[in-house]
C-alpha cells in the first residue's frame, strides 16, 4: 500500500454464522477525504467500521491502516486513530474531567485548548458522573475525546444521532475545521442526509456487502441522471453511450428506469430520444436507489 493511502480494504468478507454481511468488499480512504458512509439499517456499516479499526476480524481479505495491518496496528498507529462508536463506551463511573485526564495519559499529542473550548461550548459538566449526563451530552463527550488527540483518521459511527440540531451543526462545523486545518481523513456513518449535504465531500454507498459507489457528493448530484423509457431503447442508448447503469428497476409496460452517471464534461447527458425522459436526482432518491 502506498503511503498516500490512509486505509485500504481488499477482498473483505465478514459473516456472522450463516449471515454474510460484507462480501468481497474493496474500499480505499485517501488522506484528507471526508466520507459519509450510507447504507440501510443492518447493511453492515458498523461491522465495516469495526473491521476498518481492526476490532473485528474478517474471514477473508486484508485491511491496512497507515500501511499496517489494522488488527496489528502499533501504539504509534493507534494514537493516530480517533473513534466514536455508535454505543457510548465511556466509563460511566468517571466524571468527564477524570475521563479526559485518563485518556490524555495515553496520547503523545493532546490538544487541551481544543478540549477546554469544546467542553465550554458544548456545556458539559466536568464533575458530574458520566452516567448522569444525557445521551446527547455523553455523545458530545465521546466526540471531544476522539478529537482531543488530533487523529489523522477519525471514524465516527452515527456520531450525531442523539444530538439536537444546534449540536449537530456545531459538531459538523468542528469536523470541517478539523479537516481543513489538519487534513484529517474522516469517515462517518449517518442516516441524516441533510448532514451529508452540509459536510460530506464524498459519499460511499454500502449495499449487499460491498461499496457500490463512492464519489464526491456534488459531482454525483451533478452527473447522475434518472432515465425512464422503453427498456429496449434505453438499453440501446446506454450501450451506445458506453455507460453502465448504476441501478435499473423495471416499470410497467416494458419500460424501465435506469440510473446513469455521466462523467463530467460529457456532452451526452442531455441527448436522449423523445421516448426517454432524463431527470436529475436528489440525495434522498440516490439513497433509495443505491442502498
Ligand atoms: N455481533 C454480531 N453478531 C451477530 N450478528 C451481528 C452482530 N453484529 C451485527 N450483526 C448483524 O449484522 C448485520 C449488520 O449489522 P451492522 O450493525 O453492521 O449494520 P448497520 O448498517 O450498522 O446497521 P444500523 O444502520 O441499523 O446501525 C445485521 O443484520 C446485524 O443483525
Amino acid at each position: 500500500m502506498s503511503n498516500s493511502v490512509t486505509a485500504q480494504m481488499q477482498g473483505l468478507s465478514l459473516s456472522y454464522g450463516q449471515q454474510k454481511v460484507l462480501s468481497d468488499l474493496d474500499w480505499q480512504l485517501l488522506p484528507g477525504q471526508v466520507v459519509g458512509l450510507l447504507g440501510r439499517n443492518g447493511a453492515g456499516k458498523t461491522s465495516l467500521l469495526e473491521t476498518l479499526l481492526g476490532l473485528r476480524e474478517p474471514q477473508t481479505g486484508r485491511v491496512q491502516v497507515f500501511g499496517q495491518t489494522a488488527a496489528e496496528l502499533d501504539d504509534a498507529g493507534r494514537a493516530r486513530v480517533g473513534y466514536v462508536p455508535q454505543q457510548s463506551d465511556l466509563f460511566e463511573g468517571f466524571t468527564p474531567a477524570q475521563l479526559l485526564r485518563y485518556f490524555r495519559s495515553f496520547y503523545p499529542r493532546w490538544n487541551e485548548a481544543k478540549v477546554e473550548g469544546l467542553m465550554s461550548r458544548w456545556d458539559i459538566a466536568r464533575d458530574k458522573p458520566i452516567a448522569k449526563l444525557s445521551g446527547g451530552q455523553q455523545q458530545r463527550l465521546s466526540i471531544i475525546r476522539a478529537l482531543a488527540h488530533e487523529p489523522d483518521l477519525l471514524v465516527l459511527d452515527e456520531p450525531v444521532a442523539s444530538l439536537d440540531p444546534a449540536g449537530r451543526r456545531d459538531f459538523l462545523r468542528e469536523l470541517v475545521d478539523q479537516v481543513l486545518d489538519r487534513g484529517t481523513t474522516v469517515v462517518f456513518s449517518t442516516h441524516i442526509l441533510s448532514d451529508l449535504e452540509r459536510v460530506a465531500f464524498n459519499v460511499a454507498f454500502l449495499k449487499q456487502g460491498r461499496i457500490v459507489l463512492q464519489a464526491p457528493l456534488d459531482e454525483l448530484l451533478d452527473e447522475v441522471r434518472v432515465l425512464s423509457g422503453p427498456s429496449a431503447e434505453l438499453q440501446a442508448l446506454i450501450a451506445a453511450q458506453g455507460l453502465r447503469a448504476l441501478h435499473r428497476s423495471p416499470l410497467e409496460g416494458g419500460r424501465e428506469r435506469c440510473l446513469l452517471r455521466y462523467p463530467q464534461a460529457s456532452s451526452s447527458s442531455g441527448q436522449v430520444p423523445a421516448s426517454v425522459s432524463s431527470e436529475r436526482i436528489n440525495l434522498e432518491d440516490l439513497f433509495m436507489e443505491l442502498t
